[in-house]
């Protein structure tokens, strides 16, 4: 492992080089500040040294705070080990040098990253150099004077955008605001910063401290306005997350009193939101997230992936059209096959509207989509297949339809072709049980819409072979989706967790809870929409279809509401025909129809589930848990399964295959905060008030009873029937 240092050499010129050495972005590491406080100290000290540079290792400057540091904060609640960078290093040390301090940047400069860049008192960058300050992303705000030096450095308006945003603009962009002050091609950026750093020394070139500049800086009428409108923005754009309210507030706190009590304000605050569940939450997810590329025994054995150049979808149909968009806008090849004409035409239709859908959004240019449809050709049969490298089917849920698909596959596709089926619910098995390829035979889940939707789960068997894993986890990288590797069962990782998320909702429905209510509290916990919406949006159809599997592959906990089947029976199916548990009207958020109310009457009496006949009553605490307890128990059995790699891959599908609010952690991580024994108590309680649907898992019982965390590997405790 490279050292973690900071090295400082002097020039014949008299500048002092300092760099930051910390593979593979820099992250400010605690050894990186010591180091970087040494040496300034000492080129500070040095007769021989008349100004310095500041620069990273490797063409990249940094990118920030080391954030397992504040992983560490989480794991042992002590923030005292948070260094005290920002007035010990950024502002005495470096801003108020008595040498110049020239910033020299390259790849990028993030975070922490830039605030060192800010500090000093000029910054050259190489070309398309990233910039920006993305902590609100981690639920705390910029801590070492990002806060007081970006609007002082850019404006108020473009500084509160991209501090808000997290958004990073390239160094061109920079230049033109004022961030940067020159742009050089990379063999030259150590020069130029040099003879700058010089020139500021013997005062050609102007020695400035951002952070006692006002000029760009709004008069504090129109600043207080401005922060008000962006108070209101967040409030409807960010409401479960304090650090953006902070954030402004420091920014005010800055403008009123001077940038140096805004720096000690943002200290303060910084410190507090470190603490934060939000944060916790949001740190979790970034390591998490880059834990899903690591799977042992595929991507740590030296394996090279192949090279994916020409693809095959067999459907045309939502999903078929969504991924053969997802290829496509990749620059691969794609043949989409059909049975018909008439449904092969539909399936290109949907491709160009996905396509132009882009252009009309403004993220594709026109000539761009022509390039991307150019590479797409509809075919009716197999002719097409003799030389593709992968295949994904995504044709309706039927099996000997998929079985003979496959085995039409093995006989025409070469022998190195990738055999992947998008279904959501079948056996891999099962699917591939005519073929004698199933070595080859891989699930490709991609969720609704999914040229849009970033999750792609892999589900392999037994017999799925490395180098399929490992070629396809390669492929939903380039066509820029996050692939979860997962084992083969019913549903899989995600909709396997979340099949008791609608259960859930209609028990509560049959035991007399408002279905509108229901809705609120989900929303107001932070998914996109509520169950009942969800199921609108979907279809009832695939509603009753999954249903049906899961209530053959888990009868023993699965609740069958009859609702769904009488709303179908009324001639609803939701968004689709205009008549859901909603009133969709063009141009305005969907209301409430409650028309939909006798039905769901109709419902509760053919299920009679209400003790005495009577609504329960519950608070909307009771009613996030019993919807959502029931999934983070699904999720117990996922984990005891073995289907997934970690328990943090869950987090991760869950936030991105159904929208579970990344600022709550994933549905393990989130459970954890709450602890596995609050979540045992309250769901034993509930199944023996309503029965099996809520009957805590073995696994999460354990853990309750031993207060180890859901999270833990399954290796702490004796496992049971691992079912890959
Ligand atoms: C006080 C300050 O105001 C507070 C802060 O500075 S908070 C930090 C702010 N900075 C950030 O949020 C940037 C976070 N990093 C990123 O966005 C991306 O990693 C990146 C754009 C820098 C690079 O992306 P990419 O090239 O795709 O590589 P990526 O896989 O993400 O990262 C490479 C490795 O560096 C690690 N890493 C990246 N940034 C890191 C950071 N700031 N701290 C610790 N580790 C970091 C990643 O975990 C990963 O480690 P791994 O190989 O062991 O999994």
């Amino acid at each position: 492992m490279a050292a973690v240092k900071v090295e400082l050499e002097v020039g014949n010129d008299g500048v002092a080089i300092i760099t930051m050495c910390n593979p593979p972005v820099n992250a400010l590491a605690i050894p990186i500040f010591k180091g970087l406080k040494e040496k300034f100290d000492e080129a500070t000290r040095r007769n021989d040294v008349k100004a310095i540079v500041l620069t990273g290792k490797g063409g990249r400057f940094s990118a920030g705070f080391d954030i397992s540091i504040m992983q560490q904060v989480h794991q042992t609640g002590n923030a005292t080990i948070l260094p005290d960078v920002s007035v010990d290093l950024i502002v005495n040390k470096i801003e108020d040098c008595k040498k110049p301090v020239v910033a020299a940047i390259e790849g990028l400069a993030l975070g922490g990253g830039l605030e060192l860049a800010m500090g000093s008192h000029a910054r050259i960058s190489a070309p398309r150099t990233l910039l920006g300050l993305p902590e609100l992303t981690l639920g705390v705000i910029p801590g070492s004077g990002g806060t007081q030096r970006l609007p002082r450095l850019l404006g108020l308006s473009k500084a509160v955008e991209m501090m808000l945003t997290s958004k990073s603009i390239m160094s061109e962009e920079g230049k033109r605001l004022g961030l940067v002050d020159a742009i050089v091609p990379p063999e030259e950026l150590l020069k130029v910063s040099r003879l700058w750093a010089v020139d500021i020394a013997e005062r050609r070139k102007p020695w400035i401290r951002s952070l006692h500049r006002t000029d760009k800086l709004a008069s504090l009428s129109e600043a207080r306005e401005a922060l008000k409108l962006a108070r209101q923005q967040v409030k409807k754009t960010a409401p479960h997350m304090p650090q953006h309210q902070a954030c402004l507030d420091v920014i005010e706190h800055g403008i009123v009193y001077g940038g140096y009590s805004g720096i000690l304000r943002e200290a303060e605050l910084f410190e507090k939101l470190v603490l934060s569940d939000t944060t916790k939450c949001l740190v979790h997810v970034f390591f998490a997230q880059r834990a899903v590329s690591k799977v042992p025994n595929v991507t740590d054995i030296g394996l090279k992936p192949r090279n994916i150049k020409k693809a095959a979808v067999i459907g045309g149909g939502l999903m078929g059209s969504g991924i053969a968009t997802a290829l496509l806008l990749s620059n691969i090849r794609v043949i989409l096959k059909e049975v018909n004409s008439e449904y092969l035409q539909r399936g290109i239709k949907f491709i160009e509207a996905n396509v132009r859908g882009l252009v009309t959004k403004g993220k594709l240019k026109k000539d761009g989509a022509d390039r991307t449809l150019s590479l797409l050709k509809g075919t009716l049969d197999y002719s097409e297949f003799t030389d593709v490298d992968i295949v994904i089917e995504a044709v309706i849920e039927n099996v000997s339809l998929k079985q003979n698909i496959f085995k039409d596959l093995e006989n025409i596709c070469p022998p190195h072709c990738i055999l992947a089926t998008n279904t959501s619910t079948i056996d891999l098995n099962i699917i591939g049980e005519k073929t004698s390829s199933q070595d080859r035979i891989v699930g490709a889940h991609f969720f609704s819409p999914a040229h849009i939707m970033p999750l792609l789960e892999i589900v392999r068997t037994r017999k799925t072979s490395t180098q399929v894993v490992l070629d396809l986890m390669t492929v939903g990288k380039i066509i820029k989706k996050v692939p979860v590797v997962v084992g083969n069962c019913t549903g899989f990782a995600v909709n396997r967790t979340f099949f008791p998320y609608s259960q859930g909702a209609h028990l509560l429905a049959n035991l007399g809870v408002d279905i509108f209510r229901i809705d609120r509290v989900i929303s107001n916990f932070g998914l996109p929409m509520g169950p009942f919406q969800l199921q609108d949006l979907a279809g009832y159809g695939v509603a009753q279809a999954v249903g049906k599997e899961f209530a053959s592959a888990f009868p023993d906990r699965t609740f069958k509401s009859p609702l769904v089947e009488l709303l179908v029976k009324s001639g609803r199916n939701g968004k689709a025909n205009g008549k859901g548990y909603y009133i969709y009207e063009k141009g305005s958020k969907p209301k409430p129809d409650l028309s939909v109310i006798p039905i769901i009457e109709d419902s509760i009496r053919i299920c009679n589930i209400m003790p005495s006949g009577k609504p329960i009553s519950v608070t909307d605490q009771d009613i996030l848990e019993m919807i959502l307890f029931p999934v983070v128990n699904e999720a117990c059995r996922v984990l005891d399964d073995d289907i997934v790699v970690r328990s943090s891959d869950l987090d991760i599908a869950s936030i991105l295959g159904m929208s579970f609010p990344s600022h709550r952690g994933g549905i393990v991580f989130w459970a954890d905060l709450l602890g596995a024994n609050y979540v045992y108590t309250r769901l034993k309680k509930w199944s023996e008030l309503y029965g099996n649907f809520y009957k805590p898992s073995r696994y999460l019982e354990e853990r309750a009873m031993k207060g180890i965390p859901l999270s833990s590997p399954v290796s702490s405790i004796p496992r049971s029937n691992a079912r890959l």
